[in-house]
């Protein structure tokens, strides 16, 4: 365990994804990190703007999209499409040597099509396994790859995965060979214990006081996948998880929220 190389996975949100002046910040902050990175990147808020252009209503239940066909296509677009490809000239024009990947790509992640049980996501996918070995040539190879939240299940169907759930599974699959950190970099300082609140944060949080504050509904929407796979990923290998802003990324003494069992 000690004498594992050091693996950083990132993950950044669709409110950074989506803002230029952020982004350039992201930028800044993600070029300081030593050691081999994996970013994984949403664009929610992208995709449900284009959504709405095209007269389909956005859906999600507990923080995920209900993809329905057509929404597919938006999210495969927006995702594996513009925001990636942007990202990786972004980052490529930091020194960062980035490659832009789907979960389709070198069959990096496969998924299966969620379940219809309460709720029918239609193409949303599930993950079953991660490609270490192929994730791990590019780390070797000096590559920070790029990941859109676009899966497929190995029988010529692309499915739409959580980007948090989708940063969990990459960076516990890596934690064989890696001590592992993941981040997750959105606009807020960390959990709350009230949302509406920016100073009520929450520095340390277990899987005790998580369950209160999700039973509280002081945890909602796109939180609920975020901590879900996070604990999951904390007990399954992975060092340590960080929830928080960009600057936590360059800077430790920044606020934040860390995770622990
Ligand atoms: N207790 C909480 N503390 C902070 N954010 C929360 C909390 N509960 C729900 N949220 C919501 O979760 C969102 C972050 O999750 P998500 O929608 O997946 O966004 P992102 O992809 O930007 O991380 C926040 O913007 C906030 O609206
Ligand atoms: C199935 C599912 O919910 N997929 C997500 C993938 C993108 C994502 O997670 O983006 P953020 O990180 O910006 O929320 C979605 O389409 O919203």
């Amino acid at each position: 365990m000690v004498n594992k190389q050091q693996l950083t996975v990132v993950k950044i949100g669709g409110d950074i994804v989506d803002n230029d002046q952020l982004l350039q910040e992201f930028y800044n902050h993600f070029k300081k990190i030593s050691g081999p990175t994996v970013l994984v990147h949403g664009g929610g808020n992208k995709a449900s703007a284009l959504q709405k252009e095209l007269g389909i209503e956005p859906k999600k239940v507990d923080g995920r999209r209900i993809t329905d066909a057509a929404t597919l296509e938006v999210v495969t677009m927006v995702y594996a499409g513009l925001l990636n490809k942007k990202l990786v000239a972004g980052l490529q024009a930091t020194g960062k040597n980035a490659i832009g990947l789907s979960g389709a790509d070198g069959d990096a992640i496969r998924a299966h099509k969620r379940s219809v049980a309460d709720v029918d996501y239609g193409f949303a996918g599930d993950i079953d396994r991660v490609n270490f070995s192929f994730i791990d040539e590019l780390l070797s190879g000096g590559y920070t790859p790029v990941f859109s939240a676009i899966t497929h299940d190995g029988k010529g169907q692309l499915l739409n995965t959580n980007a948090d759930t989708l940063a969990a599974r990459v960076a516990t699959a890596m934690s064989s060979k890696y001590n592992v950190q993941l981040y997750y970099c959105f606009t807020k300082a960390g959990v709350l214990e009230d949302v509406e609140n920016g100073d009520s944060l929450v520095e340390r949080m277990d899987s005790t006081i998580y369950a209160a504050m999700k039973s509280a509904g002081q945890i909602v929407d796109g939180m609920i996948p975020k901590l879900d796979t996070a604990f999951e990923a904390l007990s399954s290998g992975v060092l340590r998880v960080h929830v928080g802003t960009i600057q936590i990324l360059s800077d430790n003494t920044q606020k934040h929220t860390t995770l622990c069992l």
